[in-house]
C-alpha cells in the first residue's frame, strides 16, 4: 500500500535544539490518525514539517512525490492545514466569515479570478458542515473562540484536499461541536481522505483509526487505536497516570 503522506528520517531544529530526531512515519488513504504525547513531545512541530511549513532534515512525500518539489498551488490543493488556535489568523479579523472560508478555495482559483460556482458550493458546504453558515456576514474578529475555530475548520474543509492536517482542532469547541467534528472527520475518511490530528483529549484521540504516540521528539509507537499495544504505549508515555478501559464499546483513557 502506498502512503498518501510520508515522513522519512525527519529531523527539525527550533532555536539551537533538535526537537525531532529521525522520525519515519506514514499515513494511508481513508485513515484518521491522532498524534498524542506529553507537552513538548514535538507533535506540533512534526505536523508543521508534514505540512511543509518548517525547514527540516529528511524528506516529506505527498501522494508519492517529494513535497518540497511540488508547486505551491498543487500542494495547497492536496494538503489542507488547520493550525493551533487559529495562530497567525489575527490579520483575518476584519474579513467576513464567508471570505475567510473562501480563502480555502484560493489554490483552486486562477490568478485574480472571481470565485466560480464550484468554489461557492464548496464554501457553503464547509460552512454548513461546521454550523457556521449563519455567521457568514459577520467579521471573524467578532466571534468567540469556539465559533472562530469552526470558521477556520470550514476554511480547511473548503479546500477539499486529499489530506487534512489539524493541530488541536477541538480547542475551544463545546462537547456537541466536538462530536460534530468527529462526525465530519468520519465523513472525510469515508470519502477516502486522510486526516492527521494532534489531540490532547485522549478520549477523542482514541476514536481515530490509528494513533502515533510521541515523546521527546521521537515516535514511540504507531498502531491501531483498538490495539492493546497502543493502549500500553499511551499509558506508558503518560507515566501510567492514565489507564485505557473499554466502556460501552468506547476506549477511554481514565486518569488514575
Ligand atoms: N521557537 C522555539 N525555540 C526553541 N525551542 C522550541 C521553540 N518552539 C518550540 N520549541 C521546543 O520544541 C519542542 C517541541 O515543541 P512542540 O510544540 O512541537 O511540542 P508539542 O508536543 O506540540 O507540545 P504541546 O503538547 O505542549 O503543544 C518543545 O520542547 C518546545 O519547548
Amino acid at each position: 500500500m502506498t502512503a498518501v503522506l510520508e515522513g522519512r528520517a525527519i529531523t527539525a531544529r527550533l532555536g539551537h535544539a533538535e526537537v525531532l530526531h529521525a522520525i519515519n512515519v506514514s499515513f494511508f488513504e481513508g485513515r484518521w490518525t491522532s498524534i498524542v504525547g506529553p507537552n513538548g513531545a514535538g507533535k506540533s512541530t512534526l505536523l508543521k514539517v508534514l505540512a511543509g511549513l518548517l525547514p527540516h532534515g529528511g524528506e516529506v512525500r505527498l501522494l508519492g512525490e517529494p513535497l518540497a518539489a511540488m508547486p505551491g498551488r498543487a500542494r495547497a490543493r492536496r494538503l489542507s492545514w488547520l493550525g493551533q488556535g487559529g495562530a497567525g489568523e489575527g490579520s483575518a479579523d476584519d474579513l467576513m466569515v464567508y471570505d475567510v472560508a473562501m480563502l480555502g478555495r484560493l489554490p483552486h482559483q486562477r490568478w485574480l479570478a472571481a470565485p466560480n460556482d464550484a468554489d461557492r458550493a464548496a464554501v457553503e458546504r464547509a460552512l454548513r458542515s461546521t454550523q457556521a453558515w449563519e455567521w457568514r456576514d459577520r467579521p471573524l474578529g467578532q466571534l468567540s473562540g469556539g465559533e472562530r475555530q469552526r470558521v477556520l475548520l470550514a476554511r480547511a474543509l473548503a479546500v477539499e484536499a486529499d489530506v487534512l492536517l489539524m493541530d488541536e482542532p477541538l480547542a475551544n469547541l463545546d462537547p456537541p461541536h466536538q462530536a460534530d467534528w468527529m462526525q465530519t472527520v468520519r465523513e472525510l475518511i469515508a470519502q477516502g481522505r486522510t486526516v492527521v490530528s494532534v489531540l490532547h483529549e485522549l478520549n477523542a484521540a482514541l476514536v481515530a483509526d490509528d494513533m502515533v504516540v510521541m515523546a521527546q521528539g521521537r515516535v514511540l509507537h504507531h498502531g491501531a487505536c483498538n490495539d492493546g499495544a497502543t493502549h500500553r504505549a499511551l499509558e506508558d508515555v503518560f507515566d501510567r497516570r492514565v489507564v485505557v478501559h473499554q466502556i460501552e464499546g468506547h476506549w477511554l483513557a481514565v486518569p488514575r
